[in-house]
Protein backbone atom coordinates (compact mmCIF):
# COMPACT_ATOMS: atom_id res chain seq x y z
CA UNK A 1 0.00 0.00 0.00
CA UNK A 2 1.54 3.19 -1.27
CA UNK A 3 -0.56 5.69 0.06
CA UNK A 4 0.25 7.70 3.27
CA UNK A 5 -1.82 10.23 2.89
CA UNK A 6 -4.80 12.64 1.50
CA UNK A 7 -4.71 16.14 0.16
CA UNK A 8 -7.84 17.10 -0.64
CA UNK A 9 -9.73 20.55 -2.04
CA UNK A 10 -12.21 21.96 0.19
CA UNK A 11 -14.60 24.92 0.41
CA UNK A 12 -15.12 27.87 2.52
CA UNK A 13 -17.28 25.43 4.73
CA UNK A 14 -14.52 22.91 4.38
CA UNK A 15 -16.67 20.46 2.06
CA UNK A 16 -15.11 18.61 -0.56
CA UNK A 17 -14.93 20.97 -3.65
CA UNK A 18 -15.69 18.59 -6.53
CA UNK A 19 -16.13 21.23 -9.61
CA UNK A 20 -17.04 20.11 -12.82
CA UNK A 21 -13.93 18.69 -14.70
CA UNK A 22 -11.62 18.94 -11.63
CA UNK A 23 -13.05 16.03 -9.47
CA UNK A 24 -9.72 14.29 -10.10
CA UNK A 25 -8.78 16.91 -7.65
CA UNK A 26 -10.67 15.03 -4.48
CA UNK A 27 -8.53 13.14 -2.38
CA UNK A 28 -5.53 13.02 -3.97
CA UNK A 29 -2.85 10.67 -2.76
CA UNK A 30 0.22 10.96 -1.24
CA UNK A 31 2.54 8.02 -2.04
CA UNK A 32 5.85 6.45 -1.12
CA UNK A 33 8.67 8.08 -3.11
CA UNK A 34 6.66 10.47 -4.87
CA UNK A 35 6.35 14.23 -3.83
CA UNK A 36 2.81 15.98 -4.10
CA UNK A 37 3.36 19.45 -5.81
CA UNK A 38 0.76 22.25 -6.14
CA UNK A 39 1.34 25.32 -8.16
CA UNK A 40 0.96 27.21 -11.07
CA UNK A 41 3.55 24.92 -13.70
CA UNK A 42 1.72 22.74 -15.54
CA UNK A 43 4.24 20.50 -16.72
CA UNK A 44 5.61 19.87 -12.81
CA UNK A 45 2.54 20.17 -10.80
CA UNK A 46 -0.05 17.10 -9.35
CA UNK A 47 -2.77 20.46 -8.60
CA UNK A 48 -2.59 22.82 -11.35
CA UNK A 49 -3.71 26.51 -9.99
CA UNK A 50 -3.77 29.01 -12.61
CA UNK A 51 -3.28 32.54 -10.58
CA UNK A 52 -0.23 35.03 -10.91
CA UNK A 53 -0.08 34.99 -6.89
CA UNK A 54 0.66 31.54 -7.21
CA UNK A 55 3.93 30.34 -7.40
CA UNK A 56 5.24 28.06 -10.26
CA UNK A 57 5.59 25.29 -7.35
CA UNK A 58 3.93 27.12 -4.66
CA UNK A 59 4.05 23.95 -2.21
CA UNK A 60 4.85 20.74 -1.87
CA UNK A 61 3.56 17.57 0.37
CA UNK A 62 5.01 14.35 1.13
CA UNK A 63 5.38 11.16 3.39
CA UNK A 64 7.57 9.11 4.94
CA UNK A 65 7.08 5.67 6.55
CA UNK A 66 10.24 4.50 8.43
CA UNK A 67 9.60 0.52 7.62
CA UNK A 68 6.80 -1.09 7.30
CA UNK A 69 5.16 -1.56 10.33
CA UNK A 70 5.51 2.36 11.28
CA UNK A 71 2.80 5.06 10.64
CA UNK A 72 3.80 7.67 8.21
CA UNK A 73 4.82 11.15 8.74
CA UNK A 74 3.52 13.93 6.31
CA UNK A 75 4.90 16.83 5.83
CA UNK A 76 3.89 20.45 3.74
CA UNK A 77 7.08 22.42 2.72
CA UNK A 78 6.08 25.99 1.45
CA UNK A 79 8.31 26.97 -1.45
CA UNK A 80 6.46 29.86 -2.73
CA UNK A 81 6.85 33.48 -2.81
CA UNK A 82 3.12 34.70 -1.25
CA UNK A 83 2.75 32.20 1.46
CA UNK A 84 1.13 29.62 2.62
CA UNK A 85 -1.15 29.00 6.08
CA UNK A 86 -1.20 26.06 7.98
CA UNK A 87 -3.94 26.12 10.15
CA UNK A 88 -4.52 29.91 9.33
CA UNK A 89 -1.22 30.59 10.67
CA UNK A 90 1.68 31.09 7.50
CA UNK A 91 4.75 29.45 6.97
CA UNK A 92 8.15 30.86 6.55
CA UNK A 93 9.36 30.39 3.24
CA UNK A 94 10.69 27.15 3.06
CA UNK A 95 9.42 25.67 6.18
CA UNK A 96 8.50 22.44 6.52
CA UNK A 97 5.70 21.15 8.58
CA UNK A 98 4.57 17.97 9.90
CA UNK A 99 0.88 17.85 9.10
CA UNK A 100 -1.67 16.57 11.57
CA UNK A 101 -4.85 14.44 10.61
CA UNK A 102 -7.28 17.34 9.50
CA UNK A 103 -4.64 20.13 9.10
CA UNK A 104 -5.48 22.78 6.85
CA UNK A 105 -3.51 23.87 4.18
CA UNK A 106 -4.28 27.69 2.24
CA UNK A 107 -3.12 29.21 -0.48
CA UNK A 108 -4.69 33.04 0.36
CA UNK A 109 -7.34 33.81 -2.38
CA UNK A 110 -6.84 31.09 -4.01
CA UNK A 111 -7.74 27.43 -2.79
CA UNK A 112 -7.79 25.54 0.48
CA UNK A 113 -6.78 21.51 1.32
CA UNK A 114 -7.16 19.34 3.96
CA UNK A 115 -4.94 16.60 4.70
CA UNK A 116 -6.13 13.27 5.90
CA UNK A 117 -3.83 10.80 7.61
CA UNK A 118 -3.55 6.86 6.09
CA UNK A 119 -3.08 6.04 9.24
CA UNK A 120 -4.12 7.22 12.51
CA UNK A 121 -3.65 4.94 14.88
CA UNK A 122 -1.56 5.86 17.35
CA UNK A 123 -1.31 3.94 20.95
CA UNK A 124 -1.98 6.47 23.65
CA UNK A 125 0.14 4.25 25.58
CA UNK A 126 3.13 4.06 23.51
CA UNK A 127 5.35 5.99 25.30
CA UNK A 128 4.62 4.31 28.19
CA UNK A 129 5.18 0.97 26.46
CA UNK A 130 8.14 2.51 25.10
CA UNK A 131 9.24 3.27 28.65
CA UNK A 132 9.96 6.77 27.65
CA UNK A 133 9.18 9.90 29.97
CA UNK A 134 6.19 12.78 28.31
CA UNK A 135 7.39 15.48 29.75
CA UNK A 136 11.49 16.09 30.06
CA UNK A 137 12.74 19.71 31.14
CA UNK A 138 10.64 21.80 28.65
CA UNK A 139 9.95 19.20 26.24
CA UNK A 140 6.72 17.16 25.36
CA UNK A 141 7.44 13.85 23.58
CA UNK A 142 4.56 12.94 21.66
CA UNK A 143 4.01 9.15 20.71
CA UNK A 144 4.64 9.79 17.16
CA UNK A 145 8.05 7.05 16.26
CA UNK A 146 9.92 8.84 13.37
CA UNK A 147 12.74 5.52 13.61
CA UNK A 148 14.33 2.97 15.27
CA UNK A 149 17.33 1.99 15.98
CA UNK A 150 19.71 -0.65 17.72
CA UNK A 151 19.95 1.43 20.45
CA UNK A 152 16.70 2.98 20.49
CA UNK A 153 13.87 5.40 19.45
CA UNK A 154 13.55 8.38 18.03
CA UNK A 155 10.16 10.29 18.19
CA UNK A 156 9.34 13.75 17.37
CA UNK A 157 9.14 16.25 20.89
CA UNK A 158 7.58 19.68 20.92
CA UNK A 159 9.08 22.43 23.17
CA UNK A 160 6.30 22.64 26.36
CA UNK A 161 6.69 26.51 26.84
CA UNK A 162 6.39 27.30 23.11
CA UNK A 163 2.83 25.55 22.94
CA UNK A 164 1.51 27.07 25.81
CA UNK A 165 2.79 30.36 25.10
CA UNK A 166 1.75 30.33 21.29
CA UNK A 167 -1.57 28.92 22.15
CA UNK A 168 -2.76 32.25 24.16
CA UNK A 169 -2.40 33.39 20.44
CA UNK A 170 -3.92 30.69 18.58
CA UNK A 171 -5.68 27.76 19.42
CA UNK A 172 -4.19 26.15 15.83
CA UNK A 173 -0.36 27.40 15.67
CA UNK A 174 1.49 24.58 15.91
CA UNK A 175 5.27 24.24 17.87
CA UNK A 176 7.79 23.43 15.91
CA UNK A 177 8.77 20.02 15.82
CA UNK A 178 11.53 18.62 16.96
CA UNK A 179 12.99 14.50 17.24
CA UNK A 180 14.21 13.16 20.23
CA UNK A 181 16.51 9.98 20.01
CA UNK A 182 15.70 8.62 23.38
CA UNK A 183 18.61 6.00 24.17
CA UNK A 184 18.82 3.42 26.98
CA UNK A 185 22.38 2.25 27.35
CA UNK A 186 25.82 2.83 29.32
CA UNK A 187 26.34 5.71 30.33
CA UNK A 188 29.84 5.90 28.73
CA UNK A 189 28.07 5.34 24.95
CA UNK A 190 25.47 8.18 25.89
CA UNK A 191 27.63 10.32 26.95
CA UNK A 192 29.75 10.11 24.32
CA UNK A 193 27.24 10.65 21.74
CA UNK A 194 26.01 13.92 23.48
CA UNK A 195 29.30 15.22 24.15
CA UNK A 196 30.53 15.26 20.43
CA UNK A 197 27.43 16.52 18.89
CA UNK A 198 27.14 19.37 21.08
CA UNK A 199 30.46 20.31 20.17
CA UNK A 200 29.10 20.46 16.63
CA UNK A 201 27.83 22.67 14.38
CA UNK A 202 27.74 22.58 10.80
CA UNK A 203 24.77 22.49 8.10
CA UNK A 204 25.30 18.86 7.40
CA UNK A 205 25.64 17.41 10.18
CA UNK A 206 22.69 16.71 12.91
CA UNK A 207 22.20 19.58 15.16
CA UNK A 208 21.49 18.63 19.20
CA UNK A 209 19.66 21.39 20.87
CA UNK A 210 19.51 19.97 24.02
CA UNK A 211 20.16 16.65 26.01
CA UNK A 212 18.59 15.26 29.36
CA UNK A 213 19.66 12.15 31.51
CA UNK A 214 15.55 10.98 32.36
CA UNK A 215 15.43 7.92 35.01
CA UNK A 216 16.46 4.51 33.99
CA UNK A 217 19.75 5.83 32.29
CA UNK A 218 17.87 6.94 29.56
CA UNK A 219 19.40 9.97 27.53
CA UNK A 220 17.00 12.37 25.78
CA UNK A 221 19.03 13.96 22.57
CA UNK A 222 16.58 16.58 21.28
CA UNK A 223 17.61 17.47 17.80
CA UNK A 224 16.47 18.81 14.81
CA UNK A 225 13.82 17.05 12.72
CA UNK A 226 15.09 16.02 9.43
CA UNK A 227 12.04 15.52 7.54
CA UNK A 228 12.83 13.99 4.10
CA UNK A 229 13.69 10.50 5.43
CA UNK A 230 16.84 8.31 5.52
CA UNK A 231 19.21 7.67 1.68
CA UNK A 232 18.98 4.20 1.93
CA UNK A 233 14.36 5.04 1.97
CA UNK A 234 15.11 6.95 -0.59
CA UNK A 235 16.67 4.98 -3.16
CA UNK A 236 14.96 1.59 -1.91
CA UNK A 237 12.45 1.32 -4.94
CA UNK A 238 10.33 -1.46 -5.45
CA UNK A 239 12.86 -3.82 -3.33
CA UNK A 240 15.85 -2.80 -4.72
CA UNK A 241 18.24 0.43 -4.43
CA UNK A 242 18.07 2.53 -7.29
CA UNK A 243 20.77 4.72 -8.44
CA UNK A 244 20.81 8.56 -8.85
CA UNK A 245 22.35 10.36 -11.86
CA UNK A 246 25.59 11.12 -11.58
CA UNK A 247 24.49 14.98 -11.16
CA UNK A 248 22.59 14.34 -7.85
CA UNK A 249 25.22 11.85 -6.64
CA UNK A 250 27.94 14.39 -6.52
CA UNK A 251 25.82 16.99 -4.69
CA UNK A 252 25.20 14.41 -2.70
CA UNK A 253 28.53 13.82 -1.92
CA UNK A 254 29.86 16.75 -2.02
CA UNK A 255 28.06 17.84 1.04
CA UNK A 256 28.86 14.45 2.91
CA UNK A 257 32.50 15.34 1.86
CA UNK A 258 32.07 19.13 3.63
CA UNK A 259 30.53 17.36 6.44
CA UNK A 260 33.25 15.09 6.81
CA UNK A 261 36.32 18.17 6.52
CA UNK A 262 34.38 19.49 9.37
CA UNK A 263 34.49 16.78 11.15
CA UNK A 264 37.64 15.47 11.00
CA UNK A 265 38.61 18.98 11.81
CA UNK A 266 37.14 18.92 14.78
CA UNK A 267 38.36 15.43 15.60
CA UNK A 268 36.20 13.79 15.26
CA UNK A 269 35.35 10.11 13.01
CA UNK A 270 31.92 8.78 12.35
CA UNK A 271 32.83 5.54 11.97
CA UNK A 272 29.09 3.92 11.30
CA UNK A 273 28.88 6.32 8.25
CA UNK A 274 26.01 4.36 5.85
CA UNK A 275 22.79 5.14 3.97
CA UNK A 276 20.54 5.08 7.01
CA UNK A 277 22.14 7.32 8.59
CA UNK A 278 22.40 10.27 5.96
CA UNK A 279 18.80 12.12 6.07
CA UNK A 280 17.35 14.65 3.71
CA UNK A 281 15.76 17.29 3.71
CA UNK A 282 13.44 16.62 1.31
CA UNK A 283 13.36 13.38 -0.39
CA UNK A 284 13.84 15.19 -3.57
CA UNK A 285 16.97 16.31 -5.77
CA UNK A 286 19.46 18.58 -5.03
CA UNK A 287 18.19 18.60 -0.84
CA UNK A 288 20.12 19.54 1.96
CA UNK A 289 21.81 16.04 3.81
CA UNK A 290 22.23 15.75 7.17
CA UNK A 291 25.03 13.18 8.68
CA UNK A 292 23.24 11.33 11.89
CA UNK A 293 23.70 8.36 14.26
CA UNK A 294 27.14 9.68 16.32
CA UNK A 295 26.46 6.76 18.34
CA UNK A 296 29.73 5.02 17.99
CA UNK A 297 31.69 8.32 16.63
CA UNK A 298 34.41 8.99 18.58
CA UNK A 299 36.59 11.98 19.76
CA UNK A 300 40.45 11.48 19.00
CA UNK A 301 41.12 15.05 19.14
CA UNK A 302 42.71 15.07 22.46
CA UNK A 303 45.28 12.08 22.23
CA UNK A 304 45.14 12.27 18.42
CA UNK A 305 45.08 8.51 18.81
CA UNK A 306 44.36 5.84 16.46
CA UNK A 307 41.03 3.47 16.92
CA UNK A 308 41.35 -0.60 17.79
CA UNK A 309 37.88 -1.04 18.50
CA UNK A 310 36.01 -3.20 15.80
CA UNK A 311 32.83 -0.96 15.57
CA UNK A 312 30.19 -0.53 12.39
CA UNK A 313 28.56 -2.08 9.80
CA UNK A 314 30.57 -4.61 7.87
CA UNK A 315 28.74 -3.61 4.59
CA UNK A 316 30.07 0.24 4.76
CA UNK A 317 33.42 -1.12 6.80
CA UNK A 318 37.21 -0.35 5.74
CA UNK A 319 38.81 -3.34 5.93
CA UNK A 320 41.65 -1.97 8.51
CA UNK A 321 39.12 -1.13 11.25
CA UNK A 322 39.35 -4.82 11.63
CA UNK A 323 36.28 -6.85 11.35
CA UNK A 324 37.02 -10.37 10.44
CA UNK A 325 34.88 -13.18 8.63
CA UNK A 326 35.24 -15.35 11.63
CA UNK A 327 32.77 -13.95 14.25
CA UNK A 328 34.14 -16.24 16.71
CA UNK A 329 37.30 -14.24 17.44
CA UNK A 330 35.06 -11.49 18.74
CA UNK A 331 31.17 -11.30 19.98
CA UNK A 332 29.69 -8.31 18.31
CA UNK A 333 31.26 -4.85 19.15
CA UNK A 334 33.68 -5.87 21.92
CA UNK A 335 36.46 -4.03 21.85
CA UNK A 336 39.25 -6.00 20.13
CA UNK A 337 42.69 -4.77 19.53
CA UNK A 338 43.21 -5.75 15.72
CA UNK A 339 46.51 -7.64 15.87
CA UNK A 340 47.25 -7.31 12.67
CA UNK A 341 46.57 -4.15 11.74
CA UNK A 342 47.74 -0.75 13.34
CA UNK A 343 44.63 0.59 14.05
CA UNK A 344 43.26 2.74 12.30
CA UNK A 345 41.97 6.49 11.87
CA UNK A 346 39.63 9.24 10.41
CA UNK A 347 40.18 7.31 7.01
CA UNK A 348 37.41 4.81 7.57
CA UNK A 349 35.02 7.60 6.97
CA UNK A 350 36.56 7.96 3.81
CA UNK A 351 36.25 4.20 2.80
CA UNK A 352 32.34 4.07 4.11
CA UNK A 353 32.19 6.98 1.64
CA UNK A 354 33.29 5.05 -1.19
CA UNK A 355 31.14 2.50 -0.38
CA UNK A 356 27.98 4.70 -0.38
CA UNK A 357 29.28 6.65 -3.66
CA UNK A 358 29.46 3.15 -5.48
CA UNK A 359 25.86 2.34 -4.42
CA UNK A 360 24.18 5.84 -4.86
CA UNK A 361 25.49 5.42 -8.55
CA UNK A 362 25.04 1.93 -9.59
CA UNK A 363 22.41 0.76 -6.76
CA UNK A 364 24.98 -1.71 -5.72
CA UNK A 365 26.99 -2.57 -2.71
CA UNK A 366 30.69 -3.21 -3.78
CA UNK A 367 31.52 -5.92 -1.65
CA UNK A 368 28.19 -6.77 -0.78
CA UNK A 369 27.99 -10.11 -3.31
CA UNK A 370 25.93 -13.48 -1.34
CA UNK A 371 25.07 -10.79 1.82
CA UNK A 372 27.05 -12.82 4.00
CA UNK A 373 29.27 -11.09 6.87
CA UNK A 374 31.85 -13.32 6.04
CA UNK A 375 32.19 -12.67 2.35
CA UNK A 376 31.62 -9.06 2.60
CA UNK A 377 34.84 -8.46 4.84
CA UNK A 378 36.50 -10.93 2.45
CA UNK A 379 35.41 -8.98 -0.41
CA UNK A 380 36.55 -5.78 1.68
CA UNK A 381 40.15 -7.00 2.27
CA UNK A 382 40.55 -7.88 -1.29
CA UNK A 383 39.40 -4.51 -2.52
CA UNK A 384 38.11 -5.73 -6.21
CA UNK A 385 36.12 -3.50 -7.95
CA UNK A 386 34.37 -4.27 -11.10
CA UNK A 387 33.87 -1.13 -13.06
CA UNK A 388 32.17 -3.23 -16.05
CA UNK A 389 28.85 -4.17 -14.97
CA UNK A 390 26.17 -2.61 -16.93
CA UNK A 391 24.62 -0.06 -14.14
CA UNK A 392 28.29 1.83 -14.48
CA UNK A 393 28.34 2.15 -18.22
CA UNK A 394 26.90 5.73 -18.21
CA UNK A 395 29.01 6.83 -15.40
CA UNK A 396 31.92 8.98 -16.00
CA UNK A 397 35.53 7.91 -15.72
CA UNK A 398 36.27 10.80 -13.06
CA UNK A 399 33.46 8.91 -10.95
CA UNK A 400 34.58 5.45 -10.90
CA UNK A 401 38.12 7.03 -10.39
CA UNK A 402 36.89 8.80 -7.10
CA UNK A 403 35.34 5.95 -6.25
CA UNK A 404 38.44 3.69 -6.91
CA UNK A 405 40.22 6.21 -4.90
CA UNK A 406 38.41 6.11 -1.89
CA UNK A 407 38.32 2.59 -1.69
CA UNK A 408 41.62 1.92 -1.61
CA UNK A 409 42.30 -1.17 0.92
CA UNK A 410 46.12 0.46 2.02
CA UNK A 411 44.73 3.65 3.94
CA UNK A 412 47.66 5.49 3.82
CA UNK A 413 46.82 5.51 -0.45
CA UNK A 414 43.37 6.62 0.64
CA UNK A 415 42.85 10.23 0.50
CA UNK A 416 41.56 12.28 3.66
CA UNK A 417 38.27 14.24 3.77
CA UNK A 418 40.53 17.78 1.97
CA UNK A 419 42.03 15.33 -0.64
CA UNK A 420 38.74 13.83 -1.49
CA UNK A 421 37.25 17.18 -2.25
CA UNK A 422 40.31 18.20 -4.65
CA UNK A 423 39.65 15.22 -6.89
CA UNK A 424 39.22 15.77 -10.57
CA UNK A 425 35.20 14.45 -10.24
CA UNK A 426 34.37 17.19 -7.82
CA UNK A 427 36.77 19.80 -9.19
CA UNK A 428 35.45 19.56 -12.49
CA UNK A 429 32.03 20.83 -11.28
CA UNK A 430 33.41 22.91 -8.58
CA UNK A 431 31.99 26.23 -9.32
CA UNK A 432 28.52 25.14 -9.90
CA UNK A 433 28.38 22.88 -7.05
CA UNK A 434 29.35 25.92 -4.46
CA UNK A 435 27.01 27.53 -6.41
CA UNK A 436 24.04 25.46 -5.65
CA UNK A 437 25.17 24.83 -2.02
CA UNK A 438 25.21 28.30 -0.79
CA UNK A 439 22.58 29.47 -3.01
CA UNK A 440 20.16 26.82 -3.05
CA UNK A 441 21.20 23.44 -0.45
CA UNK A 442 21.43 25.73 2.55
CA UNK A 443 18.59 28.22 1.93
CA UNK A 444 16.45 26.82 4.39
CA UNK A 445 18.95 26.85 7.28
CA UNK A 446 17.90 29.50 9.79
CA UNK A 447 20.58 28.05 12.85
CA UNK A 448 23.46 30.68 12.97
CA UNK A 449 26.19 28.03 12.08
CA UNK A 450 29.42 29.16 13.16
CA UNK A 451 30.74 26.90 10.20
CA UNK A 452 31.79 29.22 7.88
CA UNK A 453 29.75 27.88 4.71
CA UNK A 454 26.95 30.19 5.84
CA UNK A 455 29.30 33.36 5.94
CA UNK A 456 31.07 32.79 2.82
CA UNK A 457 28.98 35.39 0.07
CA UNK A 458 29.80 34.30 -3.10
CA UNK A 459 29.16 36.39 -6.74
CA UNK A 460 27.04 34.55 -8.34
CA UNK A 461 28.04 34.53 -12.56
CA UNK A 462 25.81 36.40 -14.62
CA UNK A 463 25.39 33.17 -16.57
CA UNK A 464 24.93 30.94 -13.97
CA UNK A 465 21.92 28.23 -14.91
CA UNK A 466 21.49 26.05 -12.02
CA UNK A 467 20.12 23.55 -14.12
CA UNK A 468 23.78 23.92 -15.97
CA UNK A 469 24.69 20.94 -14.43
CA UNK A 470 21.37 18.78 -15.23
CA UNK A 471 21.95 20.06 -18.88
CA UNK A 472 25.49 18.68 -19.17
CA UNK A 473 24.30 15.14 -18.00
CA UNK A 474 21.57 15.01 -20.35
CA UNK A 475 23.80 16.07 -23.19
CA UNK A 476 26.09 13.14 -22.09
CA UNK A 477 23.47 10.67 -21.96
CA UNK A 478 22.23 11.80 -25.46
CA UNK A 479 25.56 11.13 -27.03
CA UNK A 480 25.86 8.08 -25.23
CA UNK A 481 22.86 6.83 -26.39
CA UNK A 482 22.86 7.56 -30.07
N1 LIG B 1 16.84 13.95 13.66
C1 LIG B 1 16.17 13.06 12.92
N2 LIG B 1 15.25 13.48 12.04
C2 LIG B 1 14.55 12.60 11.29
N3 LIG B 1 14.73 11.26 11.34
C3 LIG B 1 15.64 10.78 12.20
C4 LIG B 1 16.42 11.65 13.04
N4 LIG B 1 17.25 10.89 13.78
C5 LIG B 1 17.00 9.62 13.42
N5 LIG B 1 16.04 9.54 12.49
C6 LIG B 1 15.49 8.29 11.89
O1 LIG B 1 15.53 7.28 12.87
C7 LIG B 1 16.36 6.19 12.44
C8 LIG B 1 17.12 5.62 13.63
O2 LIG B 1 17.92 6.64 14.22
P1 LIG B 1 19.44 6.42 14.63
O3 LIG B 1 20.18 5.87 13.44
O4 LIG B 1 19.99 7.65 15.22
O5 LIG B 1 19.25 5.29 15.74
P2 LIG B 1 20.24 4.13 16.17
O6 LIG B 1 19.56 3.37 17.25
O7 LIG B 1 21.57 4.72 16.54
O8 LIG B 1 20.33 3.30 14.82
P3 LIG B 1 21.40 2.21 14.34
O9 LIG B 1 20.77 0.89 14.61
O10 LIG B 1 21.54 2.47 12.86
O11 LIG B 1 22.67 2.46 15.06
C9 LIG B 1 17.25 6.77 11.35
O12 LIG B 1 17.62 5.79 10.41
C10 LIG B 1 16.35 7.83 10.73
O13 LIG B 1 15.52 7.26 9.74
Amino acid sequence: MNELGFVEEIDENGGALIKEGRCDLAAIPIIRNKILKIGRNERQCDIVLNKACVSSIHCTFWGIKFDEDSIPMCYVKDCSLNGILLNEQPLQRDQTCLLEDGDIVTIPAVSTFRFYAKSKLITKDLLQQLGVQQNIDKWTITPRVIGSGTFGHVLVAVKTKEQSKTKTRSKTTRPLDYATKVIKLKPDRVDKEAQILLQLRHPNIIRVHSTFLGPDQKLYLIQDLVPGGDLFSYLAKEDRLMPVSETEALVIVYQIIKALIYLHSEGVVHRDLKLDNILLCVPEPCTRIVLADFGIARNISSSRSRMHTVVGTPEYCAPEVGFRADRLIYREFTRVATLEYQGYDAKCDIWSLGVITHIILTGISPFYSDGSEGSIIRNAKNGHLNFEIEPWRHVSDSAKGFVRKLLQVNASKRPNSSAALQHSWLQKHKAQLRILYHQRILRDVKHPFEAKELHEKRRVPKNFNPHQLDLEEAKKLRTSAT
